[in-house]
């Protein structure tokens, strides 16, 4: 397919996930390492090379999109068109979008995608451009491999319907763009509201509907568990997995406190550093480096420089993980061991792993903190300073 300015896609984002449930709504949830939504966008600008996306998304959700794409090459954002709002349904989130998208030149060719489905390749996009350019409204379906039965409000079967002309479609749905605008402004004046998908608005206004060959991994991340097998497929195509390691030494001074993995922990003297000598997030900071085999804390924040005095540590790690997203990849592991005879870190641990993770942005099980004294030998055990070990295993794209 050759380059498709004339081509718009709107994501539809504007809905609140309440089958999958989590707070968050699901979009917004990440999967491995990134929020559901950027894996979608990122799959479609790929999919459509010079093809313009316009997002509908819900009013409470700017920051979270914003936080979602803000971080794209600077190539995708010149194709991103500012967001619309969404509406209480689907279809009225389609409706204010490919209205948003009228205003800002109305394209050819529309591809209607649900935020949710994170999966849609080349091929796939391919097709559906191809489909609506030749019958003007046609969208992706699959045909049924189980037997499909009619049950009634009590769960009983009341038939088994033949299955050879039934589908089950996805998006993209495409359409001719006037078309598809059309056929929403005109179900919109007549009030028919519930219809679930773009096929059934254009099947409504008296179109003929096409179906071409959609994909099995074409998944709608609808319920709880759907998450699992989005992240297991996600995480398979990182395969080139590394491990880096990160050792650091403070020494004791006054004070009443020292930070440890950003967790203020009251104490008879506090660590001398440039920084707030968070021992602790320094090690992780230099493993995470390490295993991206692009300097350490020193190179990127050095302690010449004036700016970074008194700095939060936390600022360096986030940053840390910041650059292995940057660079495709996610943080499956971070195991760091504390080493000192005082503050106990028992007290302590679930709140800096706790804390950790937050800075991380991973769950908390991918976070392990250990704290072990040196049975009062060497400067450890003489309590003259604190040192900190930490081993980070990422996953980077191959
Ligand atoms: N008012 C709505 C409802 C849904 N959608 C979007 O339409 C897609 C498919 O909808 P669905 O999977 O049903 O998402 P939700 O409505 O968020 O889920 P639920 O029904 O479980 O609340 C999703 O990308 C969703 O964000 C939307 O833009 N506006
Ligand atoms: C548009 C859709 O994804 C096609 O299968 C589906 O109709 C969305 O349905 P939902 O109930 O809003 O998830």
């Amino acid at each position: 397919m050759s380059e498709t300015s004339d081509l718009a896609i709107l994501v539809v984002a504007a809905g609140r996930g309440t089958r999958a449930g989590g707070g968050l709504p699901k979009q917004y949830r990440p999967v491995a390492g990134k929020p559901l939504l950027t894996h979608t966008v990122l799959a479609l600008l790929q999919g459509a090379p010079g093809a313009r996306l316009l997002a509908a998304i819900h009013p409470d959700d700017a920051a979270l999109y914003k936080a979602a794409l803000g971080d794209l090459p600077e190539e995708s954002h010149a194709r991103l068109l500012p967001p619309a709002l969404g509406g209480e349904t689907r279809q009225i989130s389609v409706k204010n979008g490919l209205e948003a998208l009228a205003r800002h030149g109305a394209p050819q060719i529309v591809l209607i995608h649900d935020g949710a489905r994170p999966f849609p390749n080349r091929a796939l996009i391919d097709r559906a451009q191809s489909a609506a350019r030749a019958h003007g409204a046609a969208v992706p379906g699959l045909a049924l491999t189980d037997t499909v039965k009619q049950i009634d409000t009590q769960g009983r079967i009341v038939a088994t319907p033949p299955r050879e002309s039934l589908r089950t479609v996805q998006t993209p749905q495409a359409f001719r763009f006037d078309l598809i605008l059309a056929a929403h402004r005109k179900a919109a004046e007549a009030g028919q509201a519930g219809l679930t998908d773009d096929a059934a608005i254009a099947e409504w206004a008296g179109h003929p509907v096409y179906v071409f060959e959609g994909e099995q991994t074409n998944m709608k991340i609808t319920n709880a568990q759907d998450f699992a097998v989005a992240e297991a497929k996600l995480i398979r195509a990182l395969e080139d997995v590394r491990t880096g390691q990160g050792y650091d030494v403070h020494a004791f001074g006054p004070g009443d406190h020292v930070w440890l993995g950003g967790v203020k922990v009251p104490h008879d003297q506090g660590l001398v550093g440039h920084s707030d000598a968070d021992v602790l997030s320094h090690a992780i900071t230099d493993a995470i480096y390490g295993a991206l085999g692009d300097g350490d804390i020193g190179s990127h924040f050095p302690p010449s420089d004036p700016q970074w005095r008194g700095a939060a540590s936390s600022i360096f790690l986030a940053a840390a993980v910041e650059h292995l997203r940057k660079c495709g990849g996610m943080l499956a592991h971070v195991d760091a061991t504390l080493v000192c005879e005082r503050p106990k870190i028992g007290p302590h641990r679930e709140a800096i792993r706790k804390n950790l993770a937050e800075i991380m942005s991973v769950s908390l099980d991918r976070v392990a903190v250990k704290a072990t004294t040196s049975e009062k030998l060497g400067f450890t055990g003489r309590e003259e300073g604190m040192a900190a070990l930490a081993i980070a295993t990422v996953r980077l794209p191959l």
